[in-house]
């Protein structure tokens, strides 16, 4: 594993664990459940990109979970590989089977410590918690050496209570203390003082390796974990893209980044890859179908993008003016400067050259009207669509008969007729026809104003990009007099590019006429 991309690479920084629960609490979403294939698949990037333990899932759910992690444990090479159990003796023994082939195995049980679970949910009473606690964690040792134990709900957990637990938990072996914000109820400065408390308080807690779990009901998840850090955590736990139960668990890639970007406030080292995030990101969202929202930190397909023309500006001026880290950190390719209506001249000129346009002056600023009117039609303007619309401005240029305005009415009621005003050797002219069709109605338009013999040999449209905004571009061939010549033109409306391409067309047959003429 390179360390120039990991979150921080000073050995002297305390080191968090990043624990990954994405096939575990992240199977828990509602429709992202996984196939055995799909889970060893995913491990094993989690395992490249460097990820501490990953909870491959819970055993005693099905013979699919069991097998999953069953498979994942034995093809593991560095990685912790751990599942989930309740504190029953059959959930712990399936557990222990399951990750029984991994190099390093852990059994993480749990059960909940709050008074609304332990009522209504376990209808345990606080003993009987108590005893359950000591007699599966025990049990779960003497499976494997690794034991992790949660408090499930512990935000919502009278504190006497959980400190109990815990002091069990720990006594009976337990190495690992999850203090889960399981309903993500809690928040930053709470957690924090929870987690500070419990290690003041709990007599062997320099023992053991504190954990948090935090979700996202509040959006406080990875707001939580790094408070969590702050006051002694030294595993998060953490999914690709966020997954997990209802709103999701605390997102890795953010909870990674923030530390590596943030080194001077967050001194603390991870072991992961972060140039992994993107496609772990993006390989998550292919296994379950859940897309990553466009404006997700890290990983959404925004966050490195800019449309707007100041901000393009800046970025084209030094990247630091608006992106706090590297695209390439995270594995994206490189940032975009997205071209629509709110880009300004300076992007758009880059954008040009970047295509292998150079144009300037009047030029170019004619180019960028023309493409700012455009974008206040299109929601999308693709380099297709600039490529168009440059290429038709050069084609425009000497033009004898230019295209002014044209009205049409099409449809099912006609006449199909159209009304055209061109512009002919400076003079404007206007005049209105009828068709077969509203292509035949602007052709025949354009013909009463400037007659010629040539024939319409070829018409043909297609869209230069996607939708149902897409430019369409129109290409036509005209032939007379053992003349021919072909005319381009791109628009969103297919009857505008029908006009220009015919009068592109025209304008090159007339030019040719005259030259033959004077020859
Ligand atoms: C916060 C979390 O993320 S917790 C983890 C959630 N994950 C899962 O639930 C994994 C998938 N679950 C399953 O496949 C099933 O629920 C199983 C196999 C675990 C249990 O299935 P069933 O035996 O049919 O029980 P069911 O799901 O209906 O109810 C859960 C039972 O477990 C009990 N229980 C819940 N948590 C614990 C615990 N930590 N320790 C002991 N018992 C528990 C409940 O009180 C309930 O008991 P009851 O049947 O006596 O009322
Ligand atoms: C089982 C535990 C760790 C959990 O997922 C939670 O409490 O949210
Ligand atoms: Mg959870």
């Amino acid at each position: 594993m390179t360390s120039k991309n990991t979150a921080a690479n000073d050995a002297t920084k305390p080191r968090i664990l990043i624990f990954d629960t994405t096939m575990r609490d992240g199977e828990q979403s509602p429709g992202a459940s996984m196939t055995l294939n799909e889970k060893l698949e995913l491990a094993t990037l989690l395992e490249s990109m460097g990820v501490d333990i990953i909870e491959a899932g819970f055993p005693a759910a099905s013979e699919g979970d069991f097998a999953a992690v069953s498979a994942i444990a034995a093809q593991s090479k560095s990685a912790v590989i751990c599942g989930l159990s309740r504190s029953t003796p059959n959930d712990i023994d399936r557990c222990g089977e399951a990750v029984r082939k991994a190099a390093r195995p852990r059994i993480h049980t749990f059960i909940s410590t709050s008074p609304v679970h332990m009522k209504h949910k376990l209808k345990m009473g606080p003993n009987a918690v108590l005893e359950a606690v000591g007699r599966s964690v025990s049990q779960a040792r003497n499976l494997v050496d690794d034991v992790e134990w949660s408090a499930e709900d512990a935000t919502r957990t009278e504190f006497d209570f959980l400190c109990k637990c815990i002091d069990t938990a720990i006594a009976s072996g337990a190495t690992t203390i999850n203090v889960p914000d399981t309903v993500g109820y809690s928040h930053p400065d709470e957690y924090g003082a929870l987690i500070r408390r419990l290690i003041e308080n709990i007599p062997n807690s320099d023992k053991v390796i504190w954990s948090a779990h935090c979700h996202n009901d509040l959006g406080l998840a990875v707001a939580n974990s790094l408070a969590g850090m702050a006051n002694g955590v030294r595993q998060i736990e953490c999914t690709i893209n966020g997954l997990g139960e209802r709103a999701g668990n605390a997102a890795l890639e953010e909870i990674v980044m923030a530390m590596k970007v943030r080194g001077d406030t967050l001194p603390y080292e991870t072991h992961i890859d972060t140039s992994y995030l993107a496609r772990a990101s993006a390989m998550v969202s292919r296994i379950t179908g859940f897309p990553v929202q466009y404006n997700k930190a890290i990983v959404g397909k925004n966050a490195f993008a800019h449309e707007s023309g100041i901000h393009q500006d800046g970025m084209l001026k030094n990247s630091e003016t608006y992106e706090i880290m590297k695209p390439e950190d995270v594995g994206v390719a490189k940032t975009s400067l997205v071209m629509g209506k709110l880009s300004g001249r300076n992007a758009f000129r880059d954008k040009l050259e970047s295509m292998g346009y150079f144009i300037e002056g009047d030029a170019l600023n004619d180019a960028f009207k023309r493409f700012k009117d455009l974008a206040d039609r299109k929601k999308h303007v693709f380099d297709d669509d600039i490529i168009a619309l440059v290429d038709e401005q050069l084609a425009a240029e000497g033009e004898r008969i230019a295209f002014k305005r044209l009205r049409v009415v099409a449809g099912t009621e006609g006449p199909q007729t159209a009304e055209i005003d061109l512009v002919i050797d400076g003079e404007e002219k206007y005049s209105i026809a009828r068709g077969n069709g509203p292509v035949d109605a602007v052709f025949n338009a354009i013909r009463q104003l400037v007659p010629h013999q040539a024939i319409l040999e070829l018409y043909q449209v297609h869209a230069v990009t996607g939708g149902t905004d897409a430019q369409a571009t129109v290409s036509v061939r005209l032939n007379g007099d053992d003349i021919m010549a072909t005319g381009r033109s791109s628009d969103p409306d297919t009857l505008v590019a029908s006009a220009k391409a015919y009068l592109h067309a025209l304008n090159k047959f007339e030019v040719r006429k005259a030259k033959r003429k004077a020859a």
